[in-house]
């Protein structure tokens, strides 16, 4: 089913040139095989935690997140304190979590590891507190879902390592303190934004986790190869790396797709040609689109000759969440150039035009300019 709006049909000089027919094709499989999240099995059977670096010399890409990180290990442990607190953000499967449990592993102290919607009442966040050992972790995840008491629970215990609890209600409520152990709050957070500023101010380092390039992703998955036993060539990496959204969750999922494939298959190595018709079956794009991306685009081409569009009338026009589109598609699609966000709205820039197979108008290049 093409996607004509009755504008466009009145106006057919206006309406994008079609080079090929690309309507995406759905899949039943396409979806959540390229979603950066993880999917229940994956979290249910803990399969990830083999595949997770324990060391920071495990930990591939992210350079200058890791020189900030060994600064710190180093001065703290020469100083014999408790590391700064770590706020963590990016997108979801780029490695926020394992990098908690390397920070632990490498200072050699226990991560306590929780996520804010487990906090909700004041007490759950208290017994994990009074709970710790001088120099231990505390790992939030979702670190902006903190309910505002949770939140102001631990402002005194990020800053003065106090626990101020109130005790009794009304006129005769008091307040009383209790120390805590020096520790460490490493929190992570897909929203950054979402953090309210006093919050945000009391972490030591704000450090954003950016998308991986294909040569660091294929490094990662000739490392998970070599953990699951399998033989992939360097250039079958490369091409499960280019199809991955530049992310590692989303890489190891795409290999042991692959893999599947090749033991079906009765093909002892996996080389280009395996993996790229593994990943065709699968309906991966080869620049890592999946049918959401794809018809997001294809809408803001079709109805809106490119855009620029708001993302309330594309989730209007596709039926997503604006939210989703916003954390979940867009900040791939910006990231590998198919996306331009402008202060009218976002535009689909000449090259999703191309690899959607459509023209680029000339008004669309001059936008860009
Ligand atoms: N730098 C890396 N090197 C090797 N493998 C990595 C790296 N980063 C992440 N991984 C792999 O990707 C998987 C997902 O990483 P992780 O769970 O840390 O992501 P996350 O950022 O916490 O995601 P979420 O936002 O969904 O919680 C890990 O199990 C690990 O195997
Ligand atoms: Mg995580």
């Amino acid at each position: 089913m093409a996607i004509v709006s009755s504008k466009q049909s009145s106006q057919p000089d206006k309406s994008p040139k079609r080079s090929q027919v690309k309507e995406p094709k759905a899949s039943a499989v396409d979806a959540p095989i390229l979603q950066p999240e993880a999917d229940p099995a994956e979290r249910q059977v803990k399969q990830d935690e083999k595949l997770r670096p324990q060391q920071l010399g495990e930990y591939l890409g992210q350079q200058e997140l890791k020189d900030v990180l060994k600064i710190a290990i180093q001065a703290s442990q020469s100083r014999k304190e408790a590391l700064d607190h770590l706020l963590l953000y990016g997108p979801p499967g780029l490695g926020k979590t394992t990098i908690a449990l390397i920070l632990a592993s490498e200072m050699g102290v226990t991560c306590k590891v929780t996520s804010a919607p487990a906090l909700e009442r004041p007490r759950d966040i208290v017994g994990l507190l009074v709970n710790l050992q001088a120099g231990d972790i505390l790992f939030i995840d979702e670190i902006h879902r903190l309910s505002r008491m949770t939140e102001e629970l631990l402002y005194p215990a990020m800053e003065d390592f106090r626990l101020d609890i109130t005790i009794g209600k009304g006129q005769s409520a008091r307040i009383r303190s209790l120390p805590l152990p020096p520790f460490t709050l490493v929190g992570a957070t897909t929203r950054v934004g979402a953090l309210s500023s006093p919050l945000r101010d009391r972490f030591g380092f704000v450090q954003r986790l950016r998308f991986y390039e294909p040569d660091e992703l294929s490094q990662i998955v000739l490392r998970t190869a070599d953990i699951l036993k399998t033989q992939v060539t360097d250039q079958a990496a490369l091409e499960i790396a280019r199809r991955a959204r530049g992310t590692p969750r989303i890489a190891n999922r795409l290999l042991k797709r692959v893999r599947d494939y090749a033991e079906v298959k009765k093909k002892l190595i996996i080389d280009p040609q395996v993996a790229t018709e593994a990943l065709e079956l699968f309906n991966v794009d080869p620049c890592g689109l999946d049918w959401t991306d794809r018809r997001l685009l294809t809408v803001m081409i079709e109805h809106y000759n490119g855009g620029p569009v708001g993302v309330d009338a594309i989730a209007a026009a596709t039926g997503e969440d604006s939210q989703t589109i916003e954390e979940v598609y867009e900040p791939y699609l910006l990231q590998i150039g198919y996306l331009n966000r402008t202060p009218r709205g976002r535009v689909a820039t000449p090259a999703a035009w191309k690899h959607l197979g459509y023209q680029p108008p000339e008004q669309q290049m001059s936008l860009l300019r």
